[in-house]
């Protein structure tokens, strides 16, 4: 649905060249729900901007729903612009319009007559349940229902693409869970492609099929986002993953660990769990097989697009072979084990 081909863009500033976008090349299919994640000043707006040429790239190629954006005039930009919604961090609503206006507003441009309008903008107040609200205007609407009522004007001249632009930063969680999962329906209800940028991983565990992950303009990883969390390859996918997922040690454990070897100490290993892999009885068959002890120091389990995903650190202390055999039958099984570090036998207390 969307290609990007060495995109590039630098902006001439007062202070100089900024190259924003250094190679950006992607494709991203009819349907899915595609996330880019970067710190502030990777060049996430500038990318999504591109899509739809509100920002024109300094080389490089955008083709959406098989039309080449850049080759386009700028009347013909305009109608291209049609098939592609918006979403914006701070709504960008108009505050002397109601509700029903706001959402009738691109349908008003493109010379829709009133009686018409409103059959098309009613049911879609309805869909991101805003039906009530209809007379409102945004001074009186809280964040979220300011951010259906932009979803609602992104819909209204019947998009293939949904672009969000942080659509999600400046709501509080409870609402960001609520607006994401509009997202969520809205893609599956129309087969809208969604594309979004954030710096939130979060936002990415909840609704992305895939992610690209950028920094200083390029992209150091793009996957299915299950394979991303569950094996992130760059640096910068893992900073971001640890935000989100509590893997930090106890502080008793943290203050005695050693990343060599201790003559006759334990061994701590954190194994992930992936699918299939989490009802499998790992730390039973383990015991069983060597004369080794495991002691489960922490353990959690959450779910990544309805698929378990579960961590669990454990101890394991016995005879120096025992414990490398012990090691030796884990990484062999399709679970992920890291070795965490080693302790000295009895050095700390959990708990
Ligand atoms: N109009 C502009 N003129 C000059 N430089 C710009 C312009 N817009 C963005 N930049 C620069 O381009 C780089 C990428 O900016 P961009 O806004 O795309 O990043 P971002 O990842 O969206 O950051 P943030 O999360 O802080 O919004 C930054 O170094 C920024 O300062």
């Amino acid at each position: 649905m969307i290609t990007l081909r060495g995109l590039k863009k630098v902006y001439h500033g007062e202070s100089g060249a900024v190259t924003a976008l250094a190679d950006i090349s992607l494709d991203i299919k009819q349907g899915e729900i595609y996330g880019i994640i970067g710190k502030s000043g990777a060049g996430k707006s500038t990318l999504i901007r591109c899509i739809n040429l509100l920002e024109r790239p300094t080389a490089g190629q955008v083709v959406v729903d098989g039309r080449d954006m850049t080759a386009l005039s700028e009347s013909q930009l305009r109608v291209a612009r049609k098939s592609i919604g918006m979403i914006f961090q701070h709504f960008n609503l108009l505050s002397s319009r109601t509700v029903l206006e706001n959402v009738a507003f691109p349908l008003e441009i493109a010379g829709v007559s009133r009686a018409e309008r409103e059959k098309k903008v009613l049911p879609l107040l309805e869909l991101v349940g805003l039906a009530d609200k209809k007379d409102v205007y945004p001074a009186q609407l809280s964040g979220g229902q300011k951010q259906r009522v932009g979803i609602a004007r992104a819909l209204a001249s019947e998009p293939k693409v949904l672009l969000c632009d942080e659509a999600t930063s400046a709501l509080d969680p409870q609402t960001t869970e609520s607006i994401l999962a509009l997202l969520k329906d809205i893609n599956k209800k129309l087969g809208l492609t969604i594309v979004l940028i954030t710096h939130e991983m979060h936002v990415i565990k909840a609704i992305c099929d895939r992610v690209a992950v950028i920094e200083g303009g390029r992209l150091v990883e793009t996957g299915k986002v299950f394979d991303v969390f569950t094996r992130p390859q760059s640096a910068t996918a893992r900073e971001f993953i640890k935000a989100i997922v509590n893997n930090k040690l106890p502080e008793a454990l943290a203050a005695v660990l050693s990343e060599k070897p201790v003559a006759g100490g334990n061994l701590v290993v954190r194994l992930s769990f992936f699918g299939a892999a989490t009802n499998e009885p790992v730390i039973a068959g383990l015991i069983r097989r060597f004369a080794v002890d495991a002691n489960i120091i922490s353990g959690s389990i959450d779910h990544l697009q309805d698929i378990p995903y579960g961590t669990l650190l454990i101890e394991l202390s016995g005879k120096p072979e025992d414990i490398q055999n012990a090691l030796n039958y884990l990484q062999a099984r399709d679970l992920g084990t890291e070795v965490i570090g080693y302790v000295a036998r009895h050095a700390y207390a959990v708990g």
